[in-house]
């Protein structure tokens, strides 16, 4: 079966400190991934070589058959959503979105309104994005993914900064968007709200995936929480 993301093998290093001793991850079409593990386990490091923001020693890393040698057909596969959203401030959101939907050829289209709305962005979207807080920053890029629709959403940490009303309209989007055949992959420490949003959970431990499978196949009658604990 050919996976939507597959990383075989995959080697990190910084320095002398190997962060990544062979990660093998392989995510299916439709699955919504909790990526999770402890602090420094090295979670940001591996969405950051996903997304070609980072170099690895070795190992395959493919979207949809993809690498990153076949540059923006591999970049258009992708949203990627960082946990510090580092963008050019004296922009408005708008034109920020409006600029990414160009790169990835996306029409004008009335999602993106409709998602300012649910996002309750109508009021800061037309202000410069320097003057955002960090939720809004957060809110926007997600604006941007969903009106994009790529294959899959990478996120990490989107959680961070969302208010309780943002967390429910996350859920909500993500799950039409995954019923229209999105794929979402994100890593949280809140494991409460990533076992309510996601199908499958994937737990990155000691430089390796320990364990990947669907959330109902490992929790049963636990919690994630209890899971994550007893890894
Ligand atoms: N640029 C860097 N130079 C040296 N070491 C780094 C660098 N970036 C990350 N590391 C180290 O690599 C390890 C993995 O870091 P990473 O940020 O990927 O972990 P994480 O799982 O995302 O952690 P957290 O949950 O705390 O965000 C950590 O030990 C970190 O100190």
């Amino acid at each position: 079966m050919i996976h939507l993301l597959n990383i075989s093998n995959l080697k990190k290093s910084y320095s002398e400190k190997q962060v990544l001793k062979g990660v093998n991850l392989n995510v299916k079409k439709g699955e919504i991934l909790g990526f999770v593990g402890a602090n420094g386990a090295g979670k940001t490091t591996t969405l950051n070589i996903i997304t070609g923001m980072l170099d690895y020693e070795s190992g395959v890393v493919e979207i949809n058959g993809l690498n990153q040698t076949a540059g923006l057909d591999y970049k258009k596969q992708y949203f990627f959503i960082p946990d510090t959203v580092n963008v050019f401030k004296n922009v408005s959101g708008l034109d920020w979105i409006h600029f990414l939907m160009n790169l990835y050829e996306i029409e004008e289209n009335n999602k993106l309104e409709e998602y300012v709305q649910v996002f309750q962005m109508q009021e800061s979207i037309d202000k410069p994005i320097g003057t955002y807080s960090y939720g809004m920053l957060h809110k926007m890029s997600l604006i941007a993914a969903f009106t994009i629709n790529p294959p899959i959403i990478i996120m990490d940490e989107p959680l961070n900064g969302l208010d309780p009303n943002a967390v429910v309209v996350f859920k909500d989007l993500i799950k039409s968007y995954v019923d229209q055949g999105g794929t979402v992959i994100f890593s949280t420490h809140l494991l409460d709200i990533a076992e309510k949003i996601c199908t499958t959970v994937a737990i990155l431990k000691g430089g390796k995936i320990i364990l990947h499978d669907e959330i109902k196949n490992i929790t049963g009658s636990k919690s994630l929480e209890s899971i994550f604990m007893e890894a």
